[in-house]
């Protein structure tokens, strides 16, 4: 179900800060949610890939990074609002046991609480894809979680093409400032089962994967194992997986971590609502 068309670039969103596009123009019903697509596919990503799920898109993100696969829910936060009551009754269309909230960022949200706790209610099994920068204490059955390398950092030879410059600049720094919040990292692995999604694109980003781990595994009080940690080649499109799969899956097997796909991608490509 495509929501709306309706582009949302300067709200003043509760909880989100207004910069990161999760505001409202008009009426943001009390639990509501800005729902940037609402789709029935398979998992494409991580340890369930495969599983039927419903996947809720929500719009809005603090963070920028240049490949970003959901451009209509960082750069560019398309949207409409949707209530709590609204969202539950579109899921339970689809014959699924999983759904998958996403983003854009799910958990700027505090609203994402009172969904997942509706879902948990109803015996939803709940994936939740965060980039790691926020921990929220809600039902999340699989806390999905892509902490953001360095190489996403949207700079000015690698901003997306219809972004706007000064936009991209001032976000160059924001991005870089807030991808990687240790403490945050910390209390998801601590609470949920998780996984680890790195978006790799080749050998460079390696070492930077390996430092961060070594940080985590100081810091957090569970052991974070290296069946636990999934390499993900960067792509949005079949053409672009192709030159980066191979690699990325050979970095999988050099390392002893996991290798995930992007089933979806290359199933379906690009196409929205998939
Ligand atoms: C659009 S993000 C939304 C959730 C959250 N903001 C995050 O980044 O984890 C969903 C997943 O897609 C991944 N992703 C986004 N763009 C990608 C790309 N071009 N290639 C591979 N993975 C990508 C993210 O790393 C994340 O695992
Ligand atoms: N099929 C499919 N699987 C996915 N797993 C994580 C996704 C996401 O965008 O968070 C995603 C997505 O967009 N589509
Ligand atoms: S954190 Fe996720 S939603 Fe935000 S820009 Fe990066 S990939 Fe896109
Ligand atoms: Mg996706």
């Amino acid at each position: 179900m495509p929501v709306s068309d309706s582009v949302d670039r300067d709200g003043e969103g509760e909880g989100a800060d207004a910069r990161d596009g999760a505001g409202t123009r008009g009426e943001r019903p009390d639990d509501g949610l800005p729902i940037n697509e609402l789709f029935y596919s398979l998992q494409g990503e991580g340890t369930l890939a495969g599983v039927p799920s419903v996947f809720v898109r929500t719009s809005g993100c603090n963070l920028r990074c240049w490949f970003c696969d959901s451009y209509h829910t960082s750069w560019e936060p398309t949207h409409a609002y949707m209530s709590l009551e609204e969202i539950l009754a579109e899921i339970e269309r689809h014959d699924a046991d999983h759904v998958v909230l996403t983003g854009g960022e799910p958990l700027i949200h505090e609203e994402s609480v009172a969904l997942l706790e509706a879902l948990d209610d109803r015996g939803y099994h709940t994936t939740v894809e965060t980039n790691g920068t926020i921990d929220r204490d809600a039902p999340i059955d699989l806390a999905s979680i892509s902490p953001k390398l360095e190489s996403s950092t949207p700079t000015p030879e690698r901003a997306p093409d219809d972004a706007d410059e000064a936009d991209a600049e001032q976000w160059a720094e924001r991005h870089e400032r807030d991808r990687i919040d240790l403490e945050a990292l910390a209390g998801l692995v601590e609470d949920y089962d998780f996984q680890l999604k790195f978006v790799v694109t080749d050998g460079d980003d390696m070492p930077e994967i390996l430092d961060l781990l070594a940080e985590l595994r100081d810091v957090a009080d569970v052991p974070i194992r290296d069946d636990d940690v999934l390499l993900m080649p960067e792509g949005a499109t079949r053409e672009r997986l192709a030159e980066t799969r191979t690699r990325v899956a050979d970095l999988a097997m050099e390392h002893g971590f996991r290798y995930t796909p992007r089933l979806h991608v290359d199933l379906w490509n690009d196409a929205p609502e998939t």
